[in-house]
């Protein structure tokens, strides 16, 4: 679609039959100016700033290139137009008396009234010659505005066929503009129209493209948190937080892998807490868990940083210990079995007495068989030393012996 500047009726829409056009000859070099004032509209930095800003810029670029005394941007809000912007306008009408911007700012005309709201209600330039004399005239309350007999333009600022607002320009002295000053205010109010319609429509999908940012970050930190909770879930036990089956093979394995390479030392505790059933069926199950936490509590306690403690469900705990040997093992298994059996677990005004069997198997100088299997023997192991511990009377820690591979597994409970 071709576009132009001007609508098909422009002569009769902004003229009238009665206007004289203008002379080139004589107002060649405002007509230049004009075209200035005009180029400079056209480069404002919309997408940059605020439109009261660039409504301000805009009036900057008028009043900088013509000599027009005071203007005025009043755009339609709420059934009201509205000052957006004025330069100059605080001085008019000569009476002396230097009004506040303040009260520019506040100048409001209902649409319809006055010289700016017929420009608004017609989409037609309107030319109020003298103010004093002119019926449709109606001066403002506080005089800040069009005060006198000087003369007014105002020009309303379309874009299609919607008016968005008025640019007013006005002079001291009646019958003062020309019908040249009319062509060029009209061409630029509806370059200001394009304008402050784009203008709005950029800053319109700037804050929808903010609003849908926030709610994709939103959503994406709760689908973050979500993940999080359920990586949690897979690696770790829900009831007593410690790590699960599942991650203590995974990071076992890794942990077993480290000490070969590194030819270090690393051992395995496996602890079983004793006649816990009892603790169930006398306690019930709720306190039955609250016992598992205080153990994996204490087990935790005890750990160093880089121990792994997991529960392998039920009441069977483990724990794996980097770079300790038998020694080192032996005295963390005892510190753990003191701890269970002098805390004990209160409950009312009573404590519940418990004790741990502790099975206990180390690497040693094993470096070559494949690592998973590796570590399902050294589990195997242990668990065969803690068996070994229940056959002896429980509440106590044993190292897994060649001897005990032999001995058959009886039914638990023994
Ligand atoms: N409260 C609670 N009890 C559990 C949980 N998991 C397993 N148990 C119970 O733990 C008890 C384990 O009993 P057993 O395997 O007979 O072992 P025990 O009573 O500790 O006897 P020994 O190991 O031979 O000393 C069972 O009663 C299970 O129901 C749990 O998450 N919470």
């Amino acid at each position: 679609m071709i576009w132009s500047w001007w609508p098909d009726n422009w002569h009769d829409r902004y003229i009238g039959n009665d206007s004289v056009i203008f002379d080139h000859q004589d107002h060649f070099f405002e007509l230049v100016d004009a075209l200035s004032a005009i180029r400079v509209l056209a480069r404002l930095p919309i997408e940059e700033v605020a439109e009261k800003d660039f409504l301000r810029q805009s009036l900057d670029a008028l009043m900088a290139h013509q000599n027009l005394g005071q203007c005025s941007i009043f755009t339609a809000e709420e059934g009201l137009l509205q000052c957006a912007v004025g330069a100059g306008v605080d001085t008019f009408g000569g009476d002396g008396v230097s009004h506040q911007a303040e009260s520019v700012e506040s100048m409001r005309f209902v649409l319809g009234e006055g010289i700016m709201g017929l420009a608004y209600q017609t989409g037609q330039i309107q030319y109020c010659r003298n103010c004093k004399t002119d019926p449709r005239f109606k001066p403002f309350v506080r005089r800040a505005l069009f005060y006198g007999d000087g003369s007014l333009l105002s020009i309303p600022v379309i874009s299609g066929e919607q008016v968005l607002g008025v640019l007013n320009v006005s002079h001291h002295l009646p019958e003062f503009f020309e019908t040249w000053h009319q062509h060029f205010l009209v061409l630029f109010a509806n370059t200001l129209g394009r304008l402050l319609h784009l203008h709005r429509m950029i800053h319109a999908l700037g804050d929808e493209v903010a609003v849908r940012t926030q709610s994709l970050e939103q959503a994406l930190e709760e689908s973050d948190a979500l993940r999080n909770r359920y990586q949690q879930l897979s690696i770790k036990d829900e009831l007593t937080g410690l790590y699960n089956r599942r991650y203590f093979f995974a990071e076992g394995e890794a942990m077993l892998a480290r000490a070969v390479r590194y030819e270090s030392p690393l051992s395995l505790l496996l602890i079983d807490v004793d006649h816990f059933k009892r603790v169930n069926d006398t306690w019930g199950h709720t306190v039955g868990d609250q016992v598992l936490c205080h153990i994996a509590d204490t087990l935790l306690s005890e750990a160093r940083t880089g121990d792994l403690v997991a529960r392998l469900g039920g009441e069977e705990f483990v724990l794996i210990l980097p770079n300790t040997a038998s020694e080192g093992l032996d005295m963390m298994a005892n510190r753990i079995q003191e701890q269970i059996a002098s805390m004990g677990f209160g409950i009312v005004d009573q404590s519940i007495d418990l004790t741990v069997s502790i099975g206990m198997t180390e690497l040693g100088a094993r470096t070559s068989t494949e690592l998973r299997v590796q570590l399902e023997q050294l589990y195997h192991e242990a668990d065969l030393a803690m068996y070994q511990c229940k056959l002896n009377g429980r509440n106590r820690r044993m190292f897994f012996s060649r001897e005990m591979d032999q001995i058959e597994r009886m039914p638990s409970g023994v």
